[in-house]
């Protein structure tokens, strides 16, 4: 039995009278609680006592033997709590109950009334439904047993006459352009009328609504069934066929698809992708992020119309994801996007799984139960014969690795079907005045602008400035939970932690010394922002980062703007790095690359070819594109490479080097977290546990102790020991070791670009 919400790593023993299967979910008493269990194995009674098990918590069972064999693997991969890694499977709070009905949509079934489902079986067997459910000539719809909670509602304002109606109205120009509006939008709220026409006072819609021209309608908020639509293409390229065909004529085990930014890799997933479904099969594709989903949602919609789509992830409210969870293990979503936590769901009939930026460190969860999403759908794939395609531009050096050794089908797209790839180009800031936006980019800026053409700007963190430093003694401004700089917020006049959120005004004096020389150095998107703002008045710029998108729906009114041209400049942090697609952008910067190569990590190299090459990778999709790469190191073979283009190049030198180094994949790389609240215990049990495993670990290269570069976190003081291991079946006799010693030691398994 797996205890839900247990951090440990270990499964209990409890017994039971009556029938129950494997997979099923129980509640248990475990430690003077009712808590859910589930049943991992069943087994004759032990000799030791055991306590019983409560009762079932539902009759379902909603796990099958393969889903619990993944749960095992990632347990032992992983060294993840058991409990943890289960209750990923399900969405939050109870599940409801639901009754299910078919519904005729053609005339030509042997029924013409909707019908319970436990009767539609009795007629035609559940193959025969799922395949005229697949044909669309019927649907499946459920009742929930009681009402989900209640989404907020707005007003919104829509038409009530009809269009010839309207003609014959006598409006003013206001009135007109508020009718006018309304028909290219549909729907609007009053305030959304009142911006875009940018209208001063309200009256000219209280009038309309008074004549009963309009009208206000409520509507549930939750608007993410948005209806951008982005037209789907005609044909692939020959490039892209023939990669398809590759893909199709071997369909099972794993495909890699290394396509270069903007070779189409989308467009050659989604024909892949229309074949399964064409077979009543549902496709699972994973993205890194919610926030890459809006733009390929529109994309969607655009190629599979009146398919069921959904997206799933852990932004959506709790309510949300019970829904769309339910509908997807009721085999009624033909596409399921989602986040790494989507991937856990228990479908049955999925026919494909597509990991999109397969490079993506979101894919790797940085909070207990650890794991690598990509390994995990892999494993996926190969438990339940389910082909999986991998893609992107910058591949993952291990994965690469893999598919060169043969363990994945290797595909290439090498050209854009439109646009070309970018022009690059360093600009060396060694030789310059201004480091943050020196002239020469500036000038590029405006040619760019004057075009009519938008820019990207890229700048590795968020806020105003990175730290604030006392001129007097060097005293730096830290979090008193986290051993962090504080990052000074312009616009709010706030010092902020990025780790924990913890804020304060800014102080007048330094608590050290008394001095009032208190400085803002480095900076973040803000100040970049401001810079340009001050230099371009009159141009449109807009934000992207935390700070300014906080939800989907603020990303998906951005992304809209920059399909608009309603932006001309666009600054952003890692969040425009990644899978956009825009015609108009003529030109990107990257202002501060080194920041990305100097980050503490082993991959850190890695990470750095990525995000050049994928934010250079926006420009030039349409129009001709430029990309500035601005760096104090024009040297370094990260630069030198993405500024060529050239994985390959990156590739080879970086497995050289790994190679020396015995970094993955030349060993499976551990790090162990050990977090207490006192300083002096933290070194004491992190050496002791040092000692430990150097004594009993032998196929390994164990690093001693190192106060990490945060050396507090949420107010506890941590201590990180690394681990080269050459074994494998050497990770087990970690786990063992760390359960004697469980309370604050945390491990993470080959994570990617995460550690600080
Ligand atoms: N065969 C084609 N004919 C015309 N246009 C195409 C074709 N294939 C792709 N495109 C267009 O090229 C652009 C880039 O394609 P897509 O977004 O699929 O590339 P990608 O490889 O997924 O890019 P990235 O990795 O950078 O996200 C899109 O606007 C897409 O519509
Ligand atoms: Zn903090």
């Amino acid at each position: 039995m797996a205890i839900s919400g247990s951090p440990l790593r270990s499964a209990f023993s409890y017994h039971y009278e009556g029938e129950l299967s494997i997979g099923q979910r129980v509640v248990v008493d475990f430690a003077g609680r009712n808590v859910v269990g589930y049943i991992t194995s069943i087994s004759s009674k032990p000799q030791f006592k055991t306590k019983p098990i409560s009762r079932p918590l539902e009759k379902q069972v909603y796990l099958t033997p393969a889903d619990i064999t993944l749960a095992k693997w990632t347990v032992e991969n992983y060294l993840a709590p058991i409990g943890k890694v289960f209750d990923l499977f399900f969405p939050p709070g109870k599940l409801l109950k639901s009754s299910s009905f078919v519904i005729p949509i053609n005339s030509e079934l042997p029924f013409s009334e909707p019908l319970k489902m436990s009767e539609a079986l009795k007629l035609m067997g559940r193959e025969q439904i799922l395949k005229l459910k697949s044909q669309r000539k019927l649907k499946i719809l459920h009742s929930y047993e009681k009402k989900l909670p209640s989404k907020r509602k707005v007003k919104l304002l829509k038409l009530s006459l009809s269009i010839k109606a309207l003609e014959d109205l006598n409006l003013t120009t206001i009135q007109k352009k508020i009718i006018d509006y309304l028909l290219s939008v549909e729907k609007a709220t009053p305030k959304e009328v009142m911006e875009a026409l940018a209208l001063k006072s309200r009256s000219p819609i209280e009038t309309l609504l008074r004549r009963g021209t309009i009208e206000l309608e409520e509507e549930e908020e939750d608007r993410s069934d948005s209806s951008w639509t982005i037209d789907a293409i005609e044909d692939l390229t020959s490039e892209q066929e023939s990669v398809r065909e590759a893909i199709i004529k071997d369909f099972k085990g794993v495909h890699y698809i290394f396509g270069l930014t903007g070779s189409g890799k989308t467009e050659v997933y989604f024909k892949i992708m229309e074949r399964v479904l064409n077979r009543g099969k549902s496709v699972s594709y994973m993205v890194p992020e919610v926030s890459l989903t809006p733009q390929l949602m529109a994309r969607i919609r655009g190629a599979f119309p009146g398919r069921e789509v959904r997206v799933y992830h852990s932004y959506m409210s709790p309510a949300k994801r019970q829904r769309i969870w339910l509908d997807a293990v009721n085999d009624e979503i033909d596409i399921l996007v989602g986040t790494r936590s989507a991937l856990w769901i228990p479908i049955q009939n999925t026919g494909l799984i597509i990991v999109d930026e397969e490079h993506d460190s979101s894919f790797y969860q940085q909070t207990p139960p650890h794991y690598d999403a990509v390994e995990v759908a892999i494993k996926k794939g190969e438990l339940y014969g389910i082909p999986v395609v991998l893609g992107s531009a910058t591949p993952r050096v291990e994965r690469y690795f893999r598919a060169k050794a043969g363990e994945f089908k290797l595909h290439s797209l090498l050209n854009r079907p439109v646009g070309q790839l970018p022009d690059l180009e360093i600009r060396d800031l060694r030789n310059s005045k201004d480091y943050i936006i020196p002239s020469e980019t500036l000038g590029e800026i405006e040619k760019t602008v004057k075009l009519g053409h938008q820019v990207f700007v890229f700048v590795h963190r968020k806020g105003f400035s990175n730290y604030v430093v006392c001129a007097n003694c060097g005293n730096i401004l830290k979090c008193p939970n986290c051993d962090i700089s504080l990052t000074y917020h312009k616009h709010d006049s706030v010092l902020k932690c990025h780790y924990c959120g913890y804020t304060t005004p800014p102080p007048s004096k330094c608590e050290r010394c008394g001095s009032a020389a208190l400085s803002a150095r480095g900076f973040g998107t803000e100040r970049v922002e401001h810079e340009l703002q001050k230099r371009f008045p009159e141009l449109s710029i807009m934000r992207m980062d935390r700070e300014t998108i906080s939800n989907p729906d603020q990303y998906e009114k951005a992304l809209r703007k920059i399909e608009s041209k309603d932006a001309n400049i666009i600054v952003g942090t890692k969040m425009i790095a990644k899978g956009l697609d825009f015609p108009n952008i003529g030109l990107v910067v990257v202002i501060d690359a080194d920041r990305i190569i100097n980050l503490p990590n082993y991959d850190s190299a890695e990470t750095a070819f990525q995000i050049i090459s994928q934010i250079s990778g926006r420009s030039g999709r349409g129009v001709h594109g430029k990309a500035i790469i601005q760096t104090f190191e024009p040297e370094h073979r990260v630069i030198k490479t993405a500024l060529e283009n050239d994985y390959m190049g990156f590739f080879e030198t970086e497995v050289e080097i790994r190679k020396i180094l015995k970094y993955p994949p030349f060993s499976t790389f551990i790090e162990i977290v050990v977090e207490k609240e006192k300083e002096e215990q933290c070194e004491k049990e992190a050496w002791e546990l040092f000692n430990c495993i150097q004594e009993n670990i032998k196929a390994a290269e164990v690093l001693e102790p190192v106060v990490p570069a945060v050396k507090k976190l949420f107010g506890k003081y941590r201590m990180k020991i690394h681990l080269k291991l050459f074994d494998r079946e050497e990770l087990e006799k970690v786990l063992k070791l760390l359960q004697k010693n469980p309370a604050g030691v945390d491990i993470l398994v080959n994570s990617n670009g995460g550690s600080f």
